[in-house]
Formats: C-alpha cells, structure tokens, sequence
C-alpha cells in the first residue's frame, strides 16, 4: 500500500469559508464552531493524534475500530465501510484520517455540499485506486442523485457511467477496485436507511469527560511546546463543552493571553482571564449560547418556540443554532426539546439570573 499521506481531491472539509453552503460562513468570532479559517484549520491539524494509540478516549469505538481495522489487514482486504456519527469537534476527521494511517492507504477527502452533481462523486470514485480510503465529511449533506450512485458504488464496487442524453443515453457499468468509505455526519437520522446500510461499522463519537479532555489539552500542550499547569488545565478542561476541538482552541486563547499580558506561563490566573476575554464562562457556554438562552427567557417567555424562529432571533442560521449550540443545551440541561418546540428548563433561567417563572407559567412543568 502508499505512504499513507492525506490526499485533496474535492476541497478539505471544512475547505469552503461557506461550509454549508448556506452563504453564511462560520463566524470566526465564536470559539466553538468549525474551524472557519486557514490559520485555524493549520493549528487545528498540527494537533491532530495520528495514529489509534493517540486518539484520547472513546474507549468503546476506539476499540471496535481497532477491531475492524486489524481484521481487515489480517485478512489484506479493505475494510468495511464506516459510518462516524456525533457532535462536530469530537473527532471524526481525525478517526478518518487516523484510519487510512493505520491501514497504511491514501486517503482522499470530500464532503456532502462539496458534491453538487451525481457526476462530481462518479469522478472522484473512478479515480480511486485499491484499498484508498474516501472521507466524505457530512455525508447526510450529499444531493439525493449522488447518494444513489454511492450505494451501488459501495455495494457492489461499480459506478454507472451514463453515456449521450435523453432517450439515447445509456449507463456503462465501470467496476471500481476495493476501497472503504468512511462517512461523518453531525445528523446520522437524516441518512437515508439504504445508505447507512451500506456501512459495516457505524461509531457515535461522545461527548468526552473531562479527565480525557485534560489528556487531551496535556498533550496539545506538549506539542505547542507550553507549560500548562494542571490547574490550568483542569479549568480550561471544565470550560470546553465535552469537545476536544474547542479545549484545544482555548488552549490557544490562554496561550497568547499568557504571552501578551502574563509571564507565560499557563496557570490558573492565566486560564480564568484569557476566558474572561473570550467570553467563555465557567459552564463553557459563549457568546451564541447565552443569546439562545435570553431569546428563549427573555422574548420567548420561556417557549415553547420553534427552532427557525428561534434561529431568527439570535440571528443565525437553524441548522448552527441545531448542531453548535442546542446539543450543549440540551446535555446540561438548560434547554428541552418538545414536539412544539424548545423551552427553557429552570437552569437556565438561573445562569442567566433570573427569577425561574412558576411551572404553570412554562410548559416545562
Ligand atoms: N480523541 C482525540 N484526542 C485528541 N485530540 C482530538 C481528539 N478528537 C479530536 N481532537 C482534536 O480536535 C480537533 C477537531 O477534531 P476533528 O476535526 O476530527 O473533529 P470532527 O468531529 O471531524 O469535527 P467536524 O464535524 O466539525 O468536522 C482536532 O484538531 C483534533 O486534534
């Protein structure tokens, strides 16, 4: 097999500023979405663990992974196709390109909005040599045509490649060498049932507790070359929202806040001003959280209110509002989710320091 390296082919995930093609890019104001930017996407990547033995918790799939992928060598075949679902920043990009390390294969990226046409995926599937790995970062994102043409490409290793137009068309079967897609989505629910199908493995990423993230922001330490105190760590730990993406980007914020106002050294003091600045409170709740929370108290009574609506209000698009702040939430709960809507649950009315209404005024009673 190759050298292992990550190959480009259709745009890195998260390559586009416009990730969802929403035409809104990702605020590069928030320290908890997506990596908006180049420097960002360049720090994020210098941290990424390389092989299985690095990838910090995530016991469960970590050790079906390694599973699968060690059978797969054992027997010299590609392995089965895998489905990584969760919250973004807990890993997926990382697994995959973990994967393909460890399977000493290339791996080729692209994602679901990145595909417009049926055409674009065939190209990239009639390119692919035996045993590569193809990321197709949210894969739920994919046009209907080209989720179709995936199928059969994964079950039976053939794309049909249609020849002429109209009633003189006609599809060539081109077989495909063995190859294995691996498949991140925030919304697993909105693949459609024949193609999750189609993946042998499917690992949900969790949350992380934040021991592990600790492990985590000790080894990013290490490899940024800074010293963080244990306390220190623990603090920014606590403050990370369960996701290793945004611990390693307050990291960095406490970094530079250690090396233009303090002595740099990532203490205690440093950590709890850098979030200070940043905006990131002791619950690890930003700037959009906090303004979902006051639309819902303040404007919504409390809710129940729709999640486009709610999206309005805070002036962000639903899906942002969907998958960066409301899985947060809902986890510390601060936030429900009914069938007429979300509602705010009595902590939150109290982070924000207001009287918690009587049940009989909310629907949460
Ligand atoms: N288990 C882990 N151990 C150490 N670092 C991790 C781990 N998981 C993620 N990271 C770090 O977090 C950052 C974000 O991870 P990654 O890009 O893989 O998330 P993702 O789930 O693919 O997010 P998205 O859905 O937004 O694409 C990376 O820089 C990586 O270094």
């Amino acid at each position: 097999m190759r050298d292992g390296g990550a190959r480009l082919e259709v745009g890195e995930p998260g390559g586009d500023a416009d990730r969802y093609g929403d035409g809104e890019p990702y605020g590069s104001e928030s320290l908890v979405r997506p990596a908006a930017d180049e420097p960002e996407r360049a720090a994020e990547a210098a941290l990424r663990p390389r092989r299985l033995e690095e990838f910090v918790g995530q016991r469960v799939v970590r050790d079906q992974l390694s599973l699968v992928l060690q059978a797969a060598l054992g027997r010299g075949l590609a392995p089965d196709h895998v489905l990584l679902s969760g919250p973004p920043g807990l890993g997926k990009t990382t697994l995959a390109m973990i994967i393909a390390a460890e399977l000493g294969a290339s791996l080729r990226v692209t994602s679901g909005p990145a595909i417009q046409h049926a055409g674009d995926l065939a190209a990239v599937l009639s390119s692919l040599e035996e045993g590569e790995v193809l990321f197709i970062d949210e894969i739920h994102r994919l046009a209907r045509p080209a989720e179709e043409l995936l199928y059969v490409a994964m079950e039976d290793f053939r794309v049909d490649v249609i020849v002429g137009k109209g009633a003189g068309a006609s599809a060539i079967p081109l077989s495909l060498p063995p190859f294995t897609v691996v498949g991140a989505t925030t919304r697993a629910g909105l693949l459609p049932a024949p193609l999750r199908d189609r993946f042998g493995f499917t690992g949900h990423l969790d949350f992380y507790a934040d021991d592990e993230l600790e492990r985590v922001l000790v080894r990013s330490a290490g490899l940024l070359g800074v010293p963080l105190e244990g306390t220190a760590a623990a603090e920014i730990a606590s403050r990370s929202r369960g996701t290793p993406r945004i611990a390693n980007r307050l990291l960095r914020r406490v970094r530079d806040w250690a090396q233009v106002r303090g002595d740099g050294r990532l203490s205690l003091a440093a950590a709890r001003s850098a979030l200070q600045v940043y905006e990131v409170d002791e619950r690890g709740l930003d700037r959009l959280d906090r303004s979902v929370l006051d639309a819902l108290c303040r404007r919504f009574g409390g809710g129940p209110v729709g999640l486009t609506t709610l999206a309005v209000a805070v002036g962000e698009e639903p899906e942002t509002v969907e998958t960066v702040a409301e899985p947060f939430l809902v986890r510390e709960g601060l936030i429900g989710r009914t069938s007429r809507g979300r509602v705010a649950l009595p902590p939150a009315w109290e982070h924000l320091g207001l009287p918690v209404p009587a049940p009989s005024d909310t629907l949460f009673g």
